[in-house]
Formats: C-alpha cells, structure tokens, sequence
C-alpha cells in the first residue's frame, strides 16, 4: 500500500511498479484500475512505451469496464444502462413516488445506496426507500445493470464462485482514496483468491465522500485485510516549502488521517500571502489587477473557488480587465443562457439580428403566436427593431414593456450611450424574465460588458471570444474540485469564506481536504483572499494570519 503526499510522483510510481513487475517475470499479467477511461488510457500507453514484452499482458481500465469484461467472461452479458438513461429513471421514479422530493436528492440517495454490497433501506424513510425500489423495478424491467451493479455483480459472483477474479497476477489500484465500499470488496476479493495487489493513494486528498468516496478508510481498512506493507511517499517535488508548511498545518486539523510528515525536494522557499478584500467584487478586482501587474510568459496561473458561481464574478474581473483566461470544467458566462437573452437583445438594438427579439418575448412566456406575428411585423418594416414601436397587434405585459423601452434605446445606442443600453436591457430582462427568481449570472455578464471598452457590437464580440482556450499563458480558473490533479507556477485561492468554504452542507474534514487539495496545486505562490469579517475557518488553522 502506498500512501502517498501531493505531488510525490504517484502516478509515475504506479508505472514504474507495473514495470518492475513485468520485467520480472514473462508469466505475469497486471490489470490497473483508474477512476477514468483517459487515465487508463494513458496509463496503459505509458507501460507500454517502456516494457516492449507487456504487449497482451496489460489492461487497464475502469472498475466497471473490468468488471463487465469478468461477467462475460462467466457468460453473463448484462445490458448496461447508459447513465443519462439511469438518470430519466430516477426522474421518473421521484414522480411517481413523491413530486415534492428533489430528483437530485433522490438520485444521491440511490447512489448512497448502490456503493454498500447489502444496501440497507431498513432506516430510510419511507418515500425515499420507495424512490429506490421503484427505480429497481424499472431498471430490471428492462433487463440492464447500472453501473454500480456491475462491480457488486461481479464482487458477488466471485464469493460465491460464479465469477472468477480477472486472470492477472497483480493488480494495480490508482487513487484509492475514492473507492467505495463495493470497489473496496472488489479489490479485496482479489487478494483473496490469490492476486497480488497493490494500491496507491492519498486519504488527505479524498474529496468525494460525497459520491460515498471512503478516503482514509479504504486505505485504513485495505491495509487491516490484507496485511499490506505500508510505503509511504512524504516528499513532494512541487511545493514550495512555504506552501508545505501552510497546508501541513491546515491538514493536521484533521483527525482521520494516516500520519505523514512532508518534505520537499522543491528548493524555492516560495511565498503564502492572505489578502482580504472588502466584499467579493473587490477580492476579485484585486485578484485581476494584481495578476495583470505581475504577469510574465511560461508562468502558469491558476484561480481557485469553491463553486462555479463564485467563479462566475471572477470571470468577470478577468473579462473586464481584458487578462486572457480559459475556464476549466464549468459553463463560461457567455455561454449561459442569461447571456444569451441579454446579448441577443443587444444585437436587435444595433440592428445586427433580430433573433433576439423572439428568443426574449418567447422567454418572457409571450405567447408563441403573437411572438409569430411580432417577428412579422418587425420583418415588413425594414428589419429593424424599431419597427417594434408601431407594432399594434394582440398584446402582452412583456411585449408592451419592450416596445416602450425600443425607441430610447435604440437612440442611446446611436449616441453610443452603450452602457445605459445594457442596463435597460438587463432592467427588461429582470422584470419580464427572471421576474421574482433573480437570475445570479446576468449581473456578472452585465458587469463584463460595462467594463469593456468600444462599441457595443466590439464589446459582444470582445465578451463572447473572451475565453483564450489555446493560449498557454491564459489564466485558468476552475473549482477547487476541477482542479485535483493538476498544478501551476502561482494560485490563487478565492472567496475563502465561511458558509463558501467549508460549505455549509458538507462535513468539516472533506471541505478541509478541499482546500489542502486547492492549496498544494502551487509550485511556488500561493495567495488566498478572503472579505472581511467572514474569514473561513481554514485560515487561522493554515496559519495564513501570521504569514503575511
Ligand atoms: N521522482 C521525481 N523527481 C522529480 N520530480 C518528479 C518526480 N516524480 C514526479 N515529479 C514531478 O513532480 C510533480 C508532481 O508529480 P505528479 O503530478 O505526478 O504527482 P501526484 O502524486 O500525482 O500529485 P497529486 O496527487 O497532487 O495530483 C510533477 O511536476 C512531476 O513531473
């Protein structure tokens, strides 16, 4: 078992195990697991590419793509159902049971329960219970496994000597700390029946118990199993040692966790700033106008949150700032339908296409009739969204509010008053669209847009080709859980909170872990700013006051 630090190289340690082991013995055959089919992908190449024999004795996979190649191999050939349909069952499920319970929650709850060998619904409630036998019904109904299934499938059938483990002589388990109960079992079942296995994980880094992730457990109970020799890689060759001793402090506050004491092999001392802002409007403005200050090429830059809405005002600042970024694993503020309604309706004004105009009224819920004769109307008129004005036809609050608004705001886009243009429009847009359930993103794309300079059809195009995908030097900015796995030269970790960070809904010691994940992407800075008066618990336990 090999308990690992950020940044030890575990992957790389993975490889070279799985060489070793090939180099020294044509007889043996590894099978390695990763969470991902890209992983295993990479993984497999990479044996490959250093052990010229290990062709036909390597697979590498996922715990289901294994799992289903042992079923057929013991003659089963379950019908897999494909997770968008799983999905649509749930749904389906929750309705029929209990329309007042969130789909979500239901399908958490059925998650929760797939990840146990025995899934016990004794203590559940009763809608609940009911949700997930109706969804079982469902699915066997039409004779197909989810995915879950297949691993406990296959974890059963080898108890009971129906299925044989995979014909290997080792297997090799990446990022152990997210299994969960039935992959456990399945990697026990394993050594059981005589596979040599090693596993490579990090309980420190275990951020998603939440998906039923067992973390230190896994490890902790792999290890009582199996008397597994336990190695453990303390050094990390990223961090910086200031940034090793913050997030060192910040993860001893936890209490299940294996021991580790981390040095680096990274001889920079580096730097960990805390900056407090005044609210999170500020915290980003800094943020931007620091990074912009300081920006030299081939220096990776990251930003941090918590959430995707979070990200979205710091996307903003950077949009604003004209600093060229790339938003990793989230929907882009230009690409969200907010900013479609807004910059659709830009466009109409400035006479560039009317399609906003029908896309708005259709939104505001007019109906799909006079939205037809509207877009008719306009058409016969010269095309232009002043047409608007003198249209006379059936009505509707929505309608008659846009035609009212339609000749003064053309006229101040005229005048090239473009910022009063995009507040009228975002007025509109609040009272007949979102009406009583502000929209969250539409101030943050308004806020872009106001901060741009040019004509408003230079400042839409600026907004909507903001992000700089294939730019090495653009900044990336993602959630704190998009960002496991990776590094860069300088991080910033934003809106350190409370109530955002640790999250109100989450248990203590995982958002921990999130923020030591965030922490130990840097190489060399790590800046973390938080607003006043609200600073996040993580803080003083990182020791983040006193470094400044
Ligand atoms: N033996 C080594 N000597 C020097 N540098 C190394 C060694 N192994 C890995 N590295 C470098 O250290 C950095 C961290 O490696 P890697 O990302 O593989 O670590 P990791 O254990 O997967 O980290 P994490 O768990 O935080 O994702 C990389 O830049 C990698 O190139």
């Amino acid at each position: 078992m090999i308990a690992a630090c950020p940044g030890s190289g575990k992957t790389t340690v993975l490889r070279h195990r799985a060489n070793h082991i090939l180099m020294q013995s044509p007889r043996h055959r590894i099978a390695a697991v990763t969470f991902t089919v890209q992983a295993a992908r990479e993984l497999s190449e990479r044996i490959a590419s250093t052990v010229t024999s290990a062709k036909g004795r390597v697979q590498a996979g996922t715990f289901h793509s294994l799992c289903l190649n042992q079923l057929r191999q013991a003659g089963q050939h379950p019908q897999i159902l494909p997770e968008n349909h799983a999905r649509q069952l749930v749904h389906r499920a929750t309705k029929e049971i209990d329309s007042s319970i969130k789909v979500a929650e239901a399908q958490a709850f059925i998650d929760r329960t797939k990840a146990c060998i025995s899934p016990s619904l004794a203590s559940a409630p009763v809608p609940y219970r009911e949700i997930y036998q109706r969804y079982e019904e469902l699915r066997s109904d039409r004779g197909s496994m989810d995915f879950s299934d297949l691993v406990r499938e296959a974890v059963l059938g080898m108890r009971e000597g129906r299925v044989r483990p995979l014909s290997v002589t080792h297997l090799l388990v990446d990022e152990f700390q997210d299994s969960d109960e039935v992959q456990l079992a399945w990697v026990l079942e394993h050594s059981r029946l005589g596979v040599q296995v090693s596993v490579v994980g990090d309980d420190d880094q275990c951020i998603f118990a939440f998906r039923s992730a067992l973390g230190y457990q896994a490890l902790h109970r792999f290890k009582e199993a199996t008397g597994a020799h336990q190695v453990t890689l303390d050094t990390t060759h990223r961090c910086a040692g200031k940034i090793v001793e913050h997030s060192g402090a910040l993860i001893a506050h936890n209490s299940e966790r294996l021991s580790k004491s981390l040095t680096t092999s990274n001889r920079e001392d580096g730097s960990v700033q805390l900056l407090v802002g005044k609210d999170l409007v500020h915290e980003a403005a800094m943020i931007v106008d620091r990074i912009r200050a300081s920006r030299q090429p081939e220096r990776t830059v990251a930003i941090l949150a918590r959430s995707n809405h979070l990200l979205d005002g710091v996307e903003a600042a950077l949009l604003g700032a004209a600093v060229p970024y790339v938003r990793i694993g989230g929907q882009s503020l230009f690409e969200t339908r907010s900013a479609a309604l807004l910059t659709g309706l830009l466009r109409a004004i400035i006479g560039e296409s009317l399609l906003g105009i029908d896309h708005a009224l259709s939104e505001a819920k007019v109906p799909t009739g006079v939205v037809d004769l509207v877009h008719g109307h306009v058409s016969r008129h010269g095309g232009s969204a002043l047409a608007l004005g003198n249209y006379s036809g059936p009505g509707h609050p929505a309608l008659d509010n846009l035609r009212e608004r339609i000749a003064p705001l053309t006229s101040q886009a005229a005048a090239n008053r473009s910022n009063l243009v995009i507040y009228g429009i975002e007025a509109w847009l609040n009272a007949h669209v979102f009406k009583s359930k502000p929209c969250p993103v539409l101030p943050h794309c308004v806020k872009a847009l106001v901060s741009l300079s040019g004509s408003l059809a230079q400042r839409i195009r600026a907004a909507e080709l903001s992000e700089k995908k294939h730019d090495p030097d653009a900044v990336r900015i993602m959630t704190l859980h998009a960002s496991k796995g990776l590094e860069f030269d300088d991080v910033w970790i934003y809106a350190a909170n409370q109530g955002a960070l640790p999250h109100e809904s989450s248990l203590i010691e995982e958002e921990r872990r999130l923020f030591y994940v965030g922490m130990t992407r840097a190489r060399s800075n790590l800046v973390v700013t938080c607003t006043a008066g609200v600073q996040s618990v993580f803080i003083p336990e990182a020791k983040l006051a006193t470094s400044l």
